[in-house]
């Protein structure tokens, strides 16, 4: 039987699934990365959070920018207002992150004034790149990883065995992704996928939609691994706890 998250985003036949199914190794190690199943079972060790989760704010800054370079490159009127609805939604989810920072004793100017580590800005200008250089669909095919991926992150983690219910550190971190608010919104993103792959020549454009889209799910992967990197000392007891 199909997992929920394999048939929540997307239809079947659509861009969005074909895209997912080209590059499902680089999809599942995104997913289902080690830092996912640590914030699954409670287990990762806080400095890797606390590292991931102020780049994240500042990669949700860029990615508010790009999607933004998105309603200059939208289709339609109303493909403007979604993704002006889109930008609010991105920037409320650094309160979030923010809230977490205040626990720690860290000020919203801190974390601001933190140098963007190279994985934030591989990714975040990467998909600026593809934005700038292509047309909507490119952009939007760029950005899609993020989006989605997180909404299949928290139904992940929601049927995992191994979840940690009562008093994980970053429950609320699940509840931010699986939250009906997001999962509309990931959804969404998956379906203007589909949309665009039928008005904008997706089968024809696959290859190098294709590799646009593994090459930012490569960048997701990349951006927990940061987070594992940054708390090397707490690591070995972590890993000798995942095998
Ligand atoms: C790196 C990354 N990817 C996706 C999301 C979900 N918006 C996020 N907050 N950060």
């Amino acid at each position: 039987m199909a997992q929920a998250w394999e048939t929540e985003f997307g239809a079947e036949g659509g861009l969005f699934r074909s895209l997912r199914s080209a590059c499902a190794a680089d999809w599942a190690a995104y997913t289902w990365h080690p830092f996912v199943r640590g914030l699954s079972d409670g287990t990762l060790p806080l400095p890797a959070f606390r590292r991931y989760l102020i780049q994240d704010y500042l990669f949700l800054i860029h990615f508010a920018r790009a999607k933004a370079l998105a309603v200059f490159k939208a289709e339609s009127v109303e493909a403007m207002r979604d993704k002006a609805e889109a930008i609010r939604a991105i920037l409320a989810e650094t309160t979030m992150h923010l809230r977490y920072c205040e626990g720690w004793g860290i000020a919203e100017a801190e974390v601001r004034a933190t140098p963007e580590s190279a994985e934030t800005v591989s990714y975040t200008r990467y998909v600026i790149d593809r934005g700038l250089a292509g047309d909507i669909l490119d952009l939007e095919v760029a950005l899609a990883p993020c989006t989605v991926g997180y909404g299949e992150v928290a139904l992940r983690i929601l049927a995992d065995p191994n979840r940690r219910t009562e008093g994980n550190p970053y429950q609320s971190w699940i509840d931010t992704y699986a939250d009906p608010g997001y999962q509309a919104i990931a959804k969404a993103a998956a379906a203007r996928i589909d949309a665009l792959g039928e008005s904008h020549g997706g089968q024809a454009r696959f290859a190098i939609l294709g590799s646009t889209f593994a090459e930012a799910a490569r960048l997701e992967a990349r951006f927990w691994q940061q987070g594992l990197d940054a708390a090397e000392g707490h690591m070995a007891s972590y890993e000798t706890a995942r095998r």
